[in-house]
């Protein structure tokens, strides 16, 4: 199979989708593979090192995107790449498109094979290709929390630790899975007070004992949740219903109750925001904005700001399925692969993902229909 990897265009995005050591095993395995120029250069790979693997070196994205069979990328195709793609080309990438009507009906003209990353299942409905980057953001959220809690970015001016004889800061976290056990770990290790929000108790007693029972557990409903964004300095919204629109979990009227200066940072921007004050994307060089005196971070590629772990952790993860999908055909490798087979959220001009087709109102048709 010919692939290609495509060089990110999105407002800081330094991830790369193939890494050299990945680009060396689809090559040993007799794959053509044609890297975008400069598309390694964010996360340390330079052209030269993709060369030495047995790749070739593209400079023109047209020319990349009209060569290969199946495009290797790690966000959602902008509007500029739209055009790019041509019928029964495989696009294997984050997509999450129950946010994004217009990306989705482009990916249905052009009749794309779309497999997105954040869909794709392990066993016990795990998802392997989304928990790396999940794990980075959720650390992250607490780094970046802690930041623009400090005076000078807007914040109230509050050490997330405190210090002997001033209390804590209250992080209060809202979804209890990767992102939310990963924001957990980092906020209880500088020394926060932390509370967890979930609606699964089998959940909050695991972690309960993850934890050793240092962080509070609460059912989420909206009853409790009020009751806990008024306490916090730093939420952060970290559900997941995937592939499904995020639910708006937090209010207009809860975050009027939080003190000026507090900060929020919403994860889960990307499926399409857990808070309603968050009514736009931010990117890394404009990453907050402030109402009713709360400061709100909601970037959708937090990982790309720390390109070269962030990169290393998503082609651990994404090579193998590359591989099966280069080496068997998508078809086969899907049939092959039930897990996989959730990935398919686009194909032949079909929406074949139920939560992205309920999302966006448009028909959907069950993968099986059409193989
Ligand atoms: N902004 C960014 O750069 C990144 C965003 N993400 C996003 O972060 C979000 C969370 O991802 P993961 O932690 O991997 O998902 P996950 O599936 O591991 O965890 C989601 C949790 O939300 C809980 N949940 C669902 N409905 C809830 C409700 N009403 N109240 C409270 N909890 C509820 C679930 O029980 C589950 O424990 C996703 O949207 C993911 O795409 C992930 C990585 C990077
Ligand atoms: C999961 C995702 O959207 C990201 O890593 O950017």
């Amino acid at each position: 199979m010919i692939i290609g990897v495509a060089k990110e265009i999105k407002n800081n995005e330094n991830r790369v989708a193939l890494t050299p050591a990945g680009a060396e095993m689809l090559r040993q395995a007799g794959h053509t593979v044609l890297v975008e120029q400069n598309a390694g250069l964010g996360s340390g790979f330079s052209d030269e090192s993709y060369l030495k693997a047995g790749a070739q070196i593209i400079c023109d994205k047209k020319q990349l995107f009209d060569s290969a069979e199946m495009i290797m990328k790690v966000k959602e195709p902008l509007a500029p790449e739209y055009e790019l793609f041509h019928e029964g080309q495989i696009l294997f990438t984050y997509l999450h498109l129950a946010p994004e009507p217009e990306l989705t009906k482009a990916l249905l003209e052009k009749k794309v094979i779309g497999i997105a990353y954040e869909t794709i299942e392990g066993p016990h409905h795990s998802l392997p290709l989304l928990t790396p980057m999940s794990e980075v953001a959720g650390r992250m959220s607490v780094q970046v929390g802690a930041q623009f809690l400090e005076k000078p970015f807007g914040g109230k001016g509050v050490l997330l630790g405190g210090v002997p004889g001033v209390e804590p800061a209250q992080v209060v976290i809202v979804g209890g899975g990767i992102v939310g056990t990963n924001a957990a770990k980092m906020a209880l290790g500088l020394g926060a007070r932390v509370t967890i929000l979930d609606l699964s108790a089998d959940r909050l007693r695991q972690l309960d004992d993850l934890f050793n029972g240092q962080v509070t557990t609460v059912m989420s409903n909206s009853y409790n949740i009020a009751q806990w964004v008024k306490k916090a300095d730093l939420l952060v919204g970290a559900v997941l219903l995937p592939g499904a629109r995020a639910p708006k979990l937090v209010s207009d009227d809860m975050v009027k109750t939080m003190e000026p200066g507090s900060v929020i940072v919403d994860v889960a921007i990307d499926q399409g925001g857990s808070v309603e004050t968050i009514d736009r994307v931010t990117t890394h060089s404009d990453p907050t904005y402030t109402k009713y005196g709360v400061v709100h971070y909601a970037v959708a590629n937090m990982p790309g700001a720390v390109a070269r772990t962030s990169t290393f952790a998503l082609t651990n993860a994404t090579l193998g399925y590359a591989l099966q999908i280069a080496n068997k055909g998508w078809k086969q490798a899907v049939q092959h692969d039930a897990g996989l087979a959730k990935g398919i959220n686009v194909l032949d001009g079909k929406l074949t993902y139920k939560a992205v087709a309920d999302a966006l109102k448009i028909a959907y048709t069950p993968l099986e229909q059409l193989l």
